[in-house]
Protein backbone atom coordinates (compact mmCIF):
# COMPACT_ATOMS: atom_id res chain seq x y z
CA UNK A 1 0.00 0.00 0.00
CA UNK A 2 1.27 3.49 -0.82
CA UNK A 3 2.42 5.34 2.31
CA UNK A 4 1.63 8.98 2.88
CA UNK A 5 4.76 10.49 4.43
CA UNK A 6 4.83 13.88 6.15
CA UNK A 7 7.97 15.96 6.61
CA UNK A 8 8.49 19.06 8.76
CA UNK A 9 11.31 21.37 9.81
CA UNK A 10 11.34 22.67 13.40
CA UNK A 11 13.47 25.04 15.51
CA UNK A 12 15.91 27.60 14.14
CA UNK A 13 16.51 27.27 10.41
CA UNK A 14 19.94 26.41 9.05
CA UNK A 15 21.59 25.72 5.71
CA UNK A 16 20.88 22.22 4.37
CA UNK A 17 17.24 21.80 5.44
CA UNK A 18 16.02 21.99 1.84
CA UNK A 19 18.65 19.47 0.81
CA UNK A 20 17.16 17.05 3.37
CA UNK A 21 13.66 17.66 2.00
CA UNK A 22 14.93 17.00 -1.54
CA UNK A 23 16.60 13.74 -0.52
CA UNK A 24 13.53 12.50 1.35
CA UNK A 25 11.13 13.36 -1.47
CA UNK A 26 13.34 11.78 -4.12
CA UNK A 27 14.07 8.56 -2.26
CA UNK A 28 10.53 8.07 -0.92
CA UNK A 29 8.99 8.74 -4.32
CA UNK A 30 11.43 6.99 -6.63
CA UNK A 31 12.40 4.01 -4.49
CA UNK A 32 9.22 3.33 -2.52
CA UNK A 33 6.51 5.12 -4.57
CA UNK A 34 5.25 6.95 -1.47
CA UNK A 35 3.38 10.21 -1.50
CA UNK A 36 5.25 12.96 0.40
CA UNK A 37 3.60 16.02 1.94
CA UNK A 38 5.28 18.95 3.64
CA UNK A 39 3.85 20.15 6.96
CA UNK A 40 4.32 23.94 7.07
CA UNK A 41 5.72 25.68 10.14
CA UNK A 42 6.51 22.54 12.11
CA UNK A 43 3.92 21.47 14.69
CA UNK A 44 1.76 24.47 13.81
CA UNK A 45 1.03 22.80 10.46
CA UNK A 46 -0.19 19.68 12.26
CA UNK A 47 -2.30 21.78 14.59
CA UNK A 48 -3.83 23.63 11.65
CA UNK A 49 -4.09 20.44 9.57
CA UNK A 50 -2.04 21.74 6.66
CA UNK A 51 -0.14 19.56 4.18
CA UNK A 52 1.54 20.56 0.93
CA UNK A 53 2.18 17.88 -1.74
CA UNK A 54 5.91 17.74 -2.60
CA UNK A 55 7.15 16.54 -5.98
CA UNK A 56 10.60 15.40 -7.02
CA UNK A 57 11.01 18.36 -9.34
CA UNK A 58 11.06 20.83 -6.51
CA UNK A 59 9.70 24.29 -7.12
CA UNK A 60 10.70 24.94 -10.69
CA UNK A 61 8.41 23.82 -13.49
CA UNK A 62 11.31 23.58 -15.97
CA UNK A 63 12.70 20.75 -13.92
CA UNK A 64 15.44 22.72 -12.21
CA UNK A 65 15.74 21.62 -8.61
CA UNK A 66 16.94 24.52 -6.45
CA UNK A 67 16.56 22.67 -3.16
CA UNK A 68 20.04 21.22 -2.92
CA UNK A 69 21.75 24.56 -2.54
CA UNK A 70 19.04 26.84 -1.19
CA UNK A 71 19.32 28.11 2.40
CA UNK A 72 16.42 28.26 4.85
CA UNK A 73 13.48 25.88 4.60
CA UNK A 74 10.72 25.95 2.01
CA UNK A 75 8.39 24.52 4.67
CA UNK A 76 8.96 27.33 7.18
CA UNK A 77 9.82 26.68 10.82
CA UNK A 78 9.02 27.85 14.35
CA UNK A 79 11.15 28.10 17.48
CA UNK A 80 8.55 29.59 19.79
CA UNK A 81 4.99 28.91 20.86
CA UNK A 82 3.04 26.97 23.41
CA UNK A 83 3.24 23.73 21.47
CA UNK A 84 2.93 21.43 24.47
CA UNK A 85 -0.32 23.11 25.52
CA UNK A 86 -1.88 21.70 22.33
CA UNK A 87 -0.57 18.17 22.44
CA UNK A 88 -3.90 16.46 21.82
CA UNK A 89 -4.83 18.61 18.84
CA UNK A 90 -1.36 18.25 17.31
CA UNK A 91 -1.39 14.49 17.81
CA UNK A 92 -4.85 14.37 16.23
CA UNK A 93 -3.57 16.51 13.32
CA UNK A 94 -1.22 13.71 12.27
CA UNK A 95 -4.16 11.32 11.97
CA UNK A 96 -6.51 13.90 10.42
CA UNK A 97 -3.94 14.50 7.67
CA UNK A 98 -3.92 10.71 7.13
CA UNK A 99 -0.17 10.44 7.59
CA UNK A 100 1.34 6.96 7.81
CA UNK A 101 4.71 8.28 8.95
CA UNK A 102 6.51 11.52 9.76
CA UNK A 103 10.07 12.77 9.41
CA UNK A 104 10.97 15.68 11.72
CA UNK A 105 14.14 17.71 11.16
CA UNK A 106 15.16 19.60 14.30
CA UNK A 107 17.67 20.43 17.00
CA UNK A 108 17.64 19.29 20.63
CA UNK A 109 14.63 21.46 21.56
CA UNK A 110 12.51 20.36 18.60
CA UNK A 111 13.38 16.71 19.03
CA UNK A 112 12.30 16.81 22.69
CA UNK A 113 8.93 18.26 21.68
CA UNK A 114 8.45 15.90 18.74
CA UNK A 115 9.39 12.90 20.86
CA UNK A 116 6.62 13.68 23.34
CA UNK A 117 4.12 14.05 20.52
CA UNK A 118 5.10 10.87 18.72
CA UNK A 119 4.94 8.74 21.85
CA UNK A 120 1.54 10.15 22.79
CA UNK A 121 0.17 9.82 19.26
CA UNK A 122 1.63 6.45 18.41
CA UNK A 123 3.11 7.94 15.25
CA UNK A 124 5.68 6.26 13.05
CA UNK A 125 8.39 8.87 13.45
CA UNK A 126 12.03 9.31 12.49
CA UNK A 127 14.14 12.37 13.36
CA UNK A 128 16.98 14.04 11.46
CA UNK A 129 19.35 16.23 13.52
CA UNK A 130 20.06 19.79 12.42
CA UNK A 131 21.46 22.70 14.38
CA UNK A 132 24.13 25.34 13.98
CA UNK A 133 24.85 24.83 17.70
CA UNK A 134 25.98 21.22 17.09
CA UNK A 135 24.51 20.25 20.46
CA UNK A 136 22.58 17.10 19.55
CA UNK A 137 24.34 14.12 21.10
CA UNK A 138 24.99 10.60 19.72
CA UNK A 139 25.92 12.01 16.32
CA UNK A 140 29.25 13.32 15.10
CA UNK A 141 27.59 15.40 12.42
CA UNK A 142 24.40 17.42 12.11
CA UNK A 143 22.94 19.38 9.23
CA UNK A 144 23.85 23.09 9.25
CA UNK A 145 26.86 23.27 11.55
CA UNK A 146 29.56 23.04 8.89
CA UNK A 147 28.15 25.92 6.85
CA UNK A 148 27.86 28.10 9.96
CA UNK A 149 31.50 27.37 10.88
CA UNK A 150 32.56 28.29 7.34
CA UNK A 151 30.56 31.51 7.47
CA UNK A 152 32.32 32.55 10.68
CA UNK A 153 35.73 31.57 9.35
CA UNK A 154 35.06 33.69 6.27
CA UNK A 155 34.28 36.63 8.56
CA UNK A 156 37.47 35.98 10.57
CA UNK A 157 39.54 35.91 7.37
CA UNK A 158 38.20 39.31 6.45
CA UNK A 159 38.53 40.80 9.92
CA UNK A 160 42.11 39.60 10.45
CA UNK A 161 43.57 41.80 7.74
CA UNK A 162 41.62 44.89 8.60
CA UNK A 163 42.55 44.32 12.27
CA UNK A 164 46.23 44.01 11.33
CA UNK A 165 46.13 47.13 9.18
CA UNK A 166 44.90 49.25 12.08
CA UNK A 167 46.54 47.47 15.05
CA UNK A 168 43.08 46.66 16.39
CA UNK A 169 41.50 44.02 18.54
CA UNK A 170 38.46 42.63 16.73
CA UNK A 171 35.81 41.01 18.91
CA UNK A 172 33.56 38.66 16.97
CA UNK A 173 30.39 37.54 18.76
CA UNK A 174 28.97 34.28 17.46
CA UNK A 175 25.87 32.23 18.33
CA UNK A 176 25.85 29.63 21.08
CA UNK A 177 23.98 30.34 24.28
CA UNK A 178 24.87 27.10 26.05
CA UNK A 179 27.10 25.21 23.63
CA UNK A 180 30.44 26.59 22.44
CA UNK A 181 31.14 24.22 19.52
CA UNK A 182 30.59 26.97 16.95
CA UNK A 183 32.96 29.43 18.65
CA UNK A 184 35.57 26.75 19.38
CA UNK A 185 35.74 25.20 15.92
CA UNK A 186 35.51 28.45 13.96
CA UNK A 187 37.98 30.07 16.34
CA UNK A 188 40.58 27.37 15.76
CA UNK A 189 39.98 27.27 11.99
CA UNK A 190 40.01 31.06 11.76
CA UNK A 191 43.16 31.56 13.85
CA UNK A 192 41.57 33.37 16.80
CA UNK A 193 43.84 34.50 19.64
CA UNK A 194 41.10 34.29 22.26
CA UNK A 195 38.09 31.92 22.25
CA UNK A 196 35.44 32.32 24.96
CA UNK A 197 32.76 29.64 25.28
CA UNK A 198 29.97 28.94 27.79
CA UNK A 199 31.57 25.72 29.07
CA UNK A 200 34.89 27.22 30.20
CA UNK A 201 34.63 30.35 32.34
CA UNK A 202 37.07 33.12 31.45
CA UNK A 203 38.49 36.07 33.36
CA UNK A 204 38.94 39.57 31.98
CA UNK A 205 42.41 39.46 33.56
CA UNK A 206 43.20 36.33 31.53
CA UNK A 207 42.06 37.97 28.29
CA UNK A 208 43.96 41.18 28.98
CA UNK A 209 47.17 39.39 29.99
CA UNK A 210 47.04 37.34 26.81
CA UNK A 211 46.60 40.41 24.63
CA UNK A 212 49.51 42.08 26.45
CA UNK A 213 51.68 39.01 25.94
CA UNK A 214 50.90 38.94 22.23
CA UNK A 215 52.01 42.54 21.95
CA UNK A 216 54.98 42.59 24.31
CA UNK A 217 56.47 39.20 23.65
CA UNK A 218 55.58 38.59 20.02
CA UNK A 219 55.13 42.09 18.65
CA UNK A 220 51.57 41.37 17.56
CA UNK A 221 49.60 44.61 17.78
CA UNK A 222 46.28 43.18 16.59
CA UNK A 223 44.20 40.27 17.82
CA UNK A 224 41.05 38.31 17.04
CA UNK A 225 38.70 37.41 19.89
CA UNK A 226 35.85 34.98 19.18
CA UNK A 227 33.19 35.04 21.86
CA UNK A 228 30.09 32.85 22.07
CA UNK A 229 26.99 34.84 22.97
CA UNK A 230 26.62 32.74 26.15
CA UNK A 231 30.28 32.93 27.30
CA UNK A 232 30.67 32.70 31.08
CA UNK A 233 32.90 34.79 33.31
CA UNK A 234 34.71 32.92 36.11
CA UNK A 235 34.08 35.20 39.06
CA UNK A 236 30.58 36.37 39.94
CA UNK A 237 30.05 39.73 38.36
CA UNK A 238 26.83 41.66 38.57
CA UNK A 239 27.59 43.48 35.34
CA UNK A 240 28.23 40.36 33.29
CA UNK A 241 25.43 39.89 30.73
CA UNK A 242 23.44 36.70 30.93
CA UNK A 243 22.21 35.26 27.69
CA UNK A 244 18.58 34.30 27.85
CA UNK A 245 17.95 35.58 24.37
CA UNK A 246 19.98 36.14 21.22
CA UNK A 247 22.15 39.21 20.94
CA UNK A 248 22.89 39.52 24.63
CA UNK A 249 25.69 42.02 24.17
CA UNK A 250 28.52 39.71 25.19
CA UNK A 251 30.91 41.09 22.54
CA UNK A 252 30.26 44.66 23.60
CA UNK A 253 30.72 43.77 27.28
CA UNK A 254 34.12 42.23 26.63
CA UNK A 255 35.17 45.19 24.48
CA UNK A 256 34.29 47.59 27.32
CA UNK A 257 36.21 45.47 29.84
CA UNK A 258 39.32 45.28 27.64
CA UNK A 259 39.20 49.04 27.17
CA UNK A 260 39.08 49.40 30.94
CA UNK A 261 41.95 47.02 31.66
CA UNK A 262 44.14 48.62 28.99
CA UNK A 263 43.39 52.18 30.16
CA UNK A 264 41.83 52.80 26.77
CA UNK A 265 45.12 52.09 25.02
CA UNK A 266 43.70 49.37 22.77
CA UNK A 267 41.63 50.22 19.71
CA UNK A 268 38.73 47.75 19.63
CA UNK A 269 35.85 47.01 17.27
CA UNK A 270 32.96 44.58 17.76
CA UNK A 271 31.21 42.53 15.06
CA UNK A 272 28.07 40.63 16.01
CA UNK A 273 27.54 38.05 13.25
CA UNK A 274 23.98 37.21 14.32
CA UNK A 275 21.68 35.49 11.86
CA UNK A 276 24.23 35.68 9.05
CA UNK A 277 25.45 32.46 10.66
CA UNK A 278 22.14 30.74 10.05
CA UNK A 279 21.79 31.77 6.41
CA UNK A 280 23.47 31.06 3.12
CA UNK A 281 24.17 28.30 0.67
CA UNK A 282 24.88 24.99 2.41
CA UNK A 283 28.48 23.77 2.23
CA UNK A 284 29.30 20.60 0.31
CA UNK A 285 29.61 18.73 3.62
CA UNK A 286 26.19 19.88 4.82
CA UNK A 287 24.63 18.81 1.50
CA UNK A 288 26.27 15.44 1.85
CA UNK A 289 25.08 14.97 5.44
CA UNK A 290 21.59 16.19 4.51
CA UNK A 291 21.33 13.80 1.58
CA UNK A 292 22.67 10.79 3.48
CA UNK A 293 20.40 11.49 6.47
CA UNK A 294 17.34 11.99 4.25
CA UNK A 295 17.91 8.67 2.51
CA UNK A 296 18.56 6.81 5.75
CA UNK A 297 15.44 8.22 7.44
CA UNK A 298 13.24 7.01 4.60
CA UNK A 299 14.86 3.56 4.71
CA UNK A 300 14.24 3.33 8.47
CA UNK A 301 10.54 4.06 7.96
CA UNK A 302 10.37 1.51 5.14
CA UNK A 303 11.90 -0.97 7.57
CA UNK A 304 9.03 -0.32 9.99
CA UNK A 305 11.16 1.49 12.58
CA UNK A 306 10.04 4.40 14.73
CA UNK A 307 11.18 6.76 17.51
CA UNK A 308 14.70 6.71 16.03
CA UNK A 309 17.11 9.46 15.01
CA UNK A 310 19.53 9.05 12.14
CA UNK A 311 23.08 9.69 13.31
CA UNK A 312 26.60 9.88 11.87
CA UNK A 313 28.93 7.58 13.80
CA UNK A 314 32.36 6.37 12.70
CA UNK A 315 31.75 7.29 9.09
CA UNK A 316 28.39 5.49 8.87
CA UNK A 317 24.80 6.64 9.12
CA UNK A 318 23.10 4.62 11.86
CA UNK A 319 19.84 4.69 13.81
CA UNK A 320 19.82 5.73 17.48
CA UNK A 321 16.74 5.59 19.75
CA UNK A 322 15.41 9.11 20.19
CA UNK A 323 15.16 8.58 23.95
CA UNK A 324 18.90 7.87 24.13
CA UNK A 325 19.66 11.04 22.18
CA UNK A 326 17.48 13.18 24.41
CA UNK A 327 18.92 11.69 27.59
CA UNK A 328 22.29 13.31 26.86
CA UNK A 329 21.37 16.43 24.85
CA UNK A 330 22.26 19.25 24.73
CA UNK A 331 25.75 18.06 24.10
CA UNK A 332 28.21 20.69 25.35
CA UNK A 333 31.93 21.10 24.74
CA UNK A 334 33.91 18.84 27.07
CA UNK A 335 36.47 21.33 28.48
CA UNK A 336 39.14 18.68 28.26
CA UNK A 337 38.52 17.51 24.72
CA UNK A 338 41.14 17.35 22.01
CA UNK A 339 39.94 20.51 20.27
CA UNK A 340 40.26 22.54 23.47
CA UNK A 341 43.72 21.06 23.92
CA UNK A 342 44.50 21.91 20.29
CA UNK A 343 43.52 25.54 20.88
CA UNK A 344 45.65 25.62 24.03
CA UNK A 345 48.61 24.16 22.12
CA UNK A 346 48.62 27.34 20.02
CA UNK A 347 48.56 29.33 23.27
CA UNK A 348 45.09 30.59 22.44
CA UNK A 349 43.42 31.94 25.58
CA UNK A 350 40.32 29.82 26.14
CA UNK A 351 39.44 30.47 29.76
CA UNK A 352 40.39 28.81 32.96
CA UNK A 353 39.86 25.11 33.40
CA UNK A 354 39.41 24.39 37.10
CA UNK A 355 39.04 20.92 38.62
CA UNK A 356 35.62 21.99 39.92
CA UNK A 357 34.27 22.70 36.43
CA UNK A 358 35.54 19.46 35.05
CA UNK A 359 34.10 17.52 37.96
CA UNK A 360 30.67 19.14 38.16
CA UNK A 361 29.93 19.42 34.46
CA UNK A 362 31.51 16.35 33.04
CA UNK A 363 32.14 14.02 35.90
CA UNK A 364 35.70 13.19 34.95
CA UNK A 365 38.85 13.68 36.97
CA UNK A 366 41.72 15.92 35.96
N1 LIG B 1 7.48 22.99 17.25
C1 LIG B 1 7.92 23.87 18.15
N2 LIG B 1 7.07 24.65 18.86
C2 LIG B 1 7.55 25.53 19.77
N3 LIG B 1 8.85 25.71 20.05
C3 LIG B 1 9.72 24.96 19.39
C4 LIG B 1 9.31 24.01 18.40
N4 LIG B 1 10.41 23.42 17.90
C5 LIG B 1 11.44 23.97 18.53
N5 LIG B 1 11.06 24.87 19.43
C6 LIG B 1 11.95 25.64 20.32
O1 LIG B 1 12.88 26.33 19.49
C7 LIG B 1 14.17 26.36 20.08
C8 LIG B 1 15.24 25.90 19.09
O2 LIG B 1 14.89 24.62 18.61
P1 LIG B 1 15.97 23.52 18.25
O3 LIG B 1 15.24 22.40 17.67
O4 LIG B 1 16.82 23.25 19.42
O5 LIG B 1 16.75 24.17 17.07
P2 LIG B 1 18.15 24.88 16.92
O6 LIG B 1 18.93 24.60 18.13
O7 LIG B 1 18.71 24.26 15.72
O8 LIG B 1 17.81 26.32 16.69
C9 LIG B 1 14.08 25.47 21.33
O9 LIG B 1 14.01 26.32 22.45
C10 LIG B 1 12.79 24.70 21.16
O10 LIG B 1 12.17 24.37 22.38
O1 LIG C 1 16.37 32.92 15.58
P1 LIG C 1 16.31 33.29 17.02
O2 LIG C 1 14.96 33.04 17.59
O3 LIG C 1 16.81 34.68 17.21
O4 LIG C 1 17.29 32.29 17.81
C1 LIG C 1 18.69 32.38 17.81
C2 LIG C 1 19.25 31.22 18.60
O5 LIG C 1 19.05 30.02 17.91
C3 LIG C 1 20.16 29.16 18.06
O6 LIG C 1 20.73 28.97 16.80
C4 LIG C 1 19.64 27.85 18.65
O7 LIG C 1 19.42 27.98 20.00
P2 LIG C 1 18.53 27.04 20.95
O8 LIG C 1 18.45 25.67 20.39
O9 LIG C 1 19.28 27.06 22.23
O10 LIG C 1 17.20 27.70 21.05
C5 LIG C 1 21.15 29.89 19.01
O11 LIG C 1 22.49 29.64 18.71
C6 LIG C 1 20.72 31.32 18.86
O12 LIG C 1 20.95 32.00 20.04
MG1 LIG D 1 18.83 23.76 19.94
Amino acid sequence: MQKRLGILTSGGDCPGLNAVIRAVVNHATLTYDWQVVGIPYATRGLLERKAIPLSIHGLDLRGIDPLLNMGGTILGSINKGDTLAHVDEIVAGYHALELDALIGIGGDGSLAILNQLQSKGNWQFVAIPKTIDNDVCKTERVVGFDTAVNTIVDALNRLTFTAASHDRVMIVEVMGRKAGHLALQSGIAGGADVILIPEIPYTIKGVCEHLAELRDRWGRRFAIVVVAEGAQIAADSSSHPSCEKPSCGMGQYIADEIRRCSNDQIDIRVSVLGHIQRGGIPSALDRLIATAFGKAAVDLLADGQSAQMVAWQNGQVVAVPLEAVLACSPCLVDPNNFLVQTARSLSTYIGNLTPAIVKTQFNVTL
